[in-house]
């Protein structure tokens, strides 16, 4: 299921302004991913990137290639929806639909896709995907309830169960768990870990430990100044990153003495 993505010479803008300058980069499948950097050097952008939802702010374009098992999800011919079925998103705020139903929110972009699917396909894929989203035990005796009942870390599960469902290669996560308690960080963290068996995972954080604890490659991004681009500035290992980065910025960063 995990598919590598190539970007290459990737320039994002808003309108005329460039928000994040020449990256390329290699996501390897079946691993974890995370992006630092300080808050405006673009980590978010970017990652909107890799599932064209960033194309969908007015004026927002990109320049460059972002290839998957070597086709450019940019090509004239792709279906930016299709795109966005094969590489799901999960958010900061955990975003369950307020009046649907633990099973519906799970189903939910099930159902945009296929209209007809059976009572017990529907309700064995609710199974498989809270189970795979390590949730199942905790709800599976109130499928029926609202999903807003839920704690803020059941919620979020709940919401990576929803990407799950339908099935994508690549799963992308915009700082997953700054809105949750530790402990809810630490299961998220372990599903994490979980899913990069099946997965080719991105995460966008702004914490370090995390991104040391959960991440195989680690990408530091920076801006030089307001207004001006965030870059990439390196990419490695994260054991690397995190003891003997090659630039002084990415140490600086990583030791805590800007950003
Ligand atoms: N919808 C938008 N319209 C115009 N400019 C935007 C928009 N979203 C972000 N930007 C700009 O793009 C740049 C990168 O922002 P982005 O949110 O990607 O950074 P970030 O590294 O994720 O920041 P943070 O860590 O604070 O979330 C910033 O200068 C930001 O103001």
């Amino acid at each position: 299921m995990a598919q590598r993505i190539d970007v290459k010479d990737l320039n994002i803008f808003y309108s005329d302004f460039l928000a994040v300058e020449d990256v390329s980069m290699a996501i390897e499948p079946k691993s974890v991913t995370a992006f630092i950097g300080p808050s405006g050097c673009g980590k978010s952008t970017f990652l909107r990137t890799l599932n064209r939802m960033h194309e969908v702010i007015p004026g927002a374009r990109v320049e460059g290639t972002v290839a998957m098992e070597g086709v450019d999800l940019y090509g004239d011919d792709v279906d930016p929806v299709a795109v966005r079925r094969q590489v799901g998103m999960v958010f900061q705020r955990p975003n369950p639909f307020p009046t649907m139903s633990i099973e519906e929110n799970v189903l939910a972009g099930v159902r945009l896709v296929n209209k007809k699917i059976s009572k017990s396909d529907a309700a064995d894929l609710v199974e498989e995907s809270l189970r795979h989203a390590n949730l199942w035990e905790e709800v599976k005796d109130r499928l029926a309830k609202p999903g807003s009942g839920l704690s803020g870390g059941q919620q979020q599960r709940l919401c990576i169960a929803r990407a799950i469902a339908v099935r994508p290669q690549v799963l992308l996560m915009d700082e997953p768990c700054s809105a949750l308690d530790p402990i809810s960080t630490l299961a998220i963290e372990d599903l994490i870990t979980e899913l990069k068996q099946d997965y080719t995972i991105c995460i966008v954080t702004h914490n370090m430990q995390q991104a040391a604890r959960v991440s195989d490659r680690t990408g530091f991004f920076n801006i030089a100044g307001t207004g001006k681009p965030g870059k990439l500035i390196e990419m490695d290992d994260t054991g690397v990153m995190f003891s003997s980065p090659s630039e002084q910025a990415t140490e600086d960063y990583i030791s805590g003495r800007f950003g």
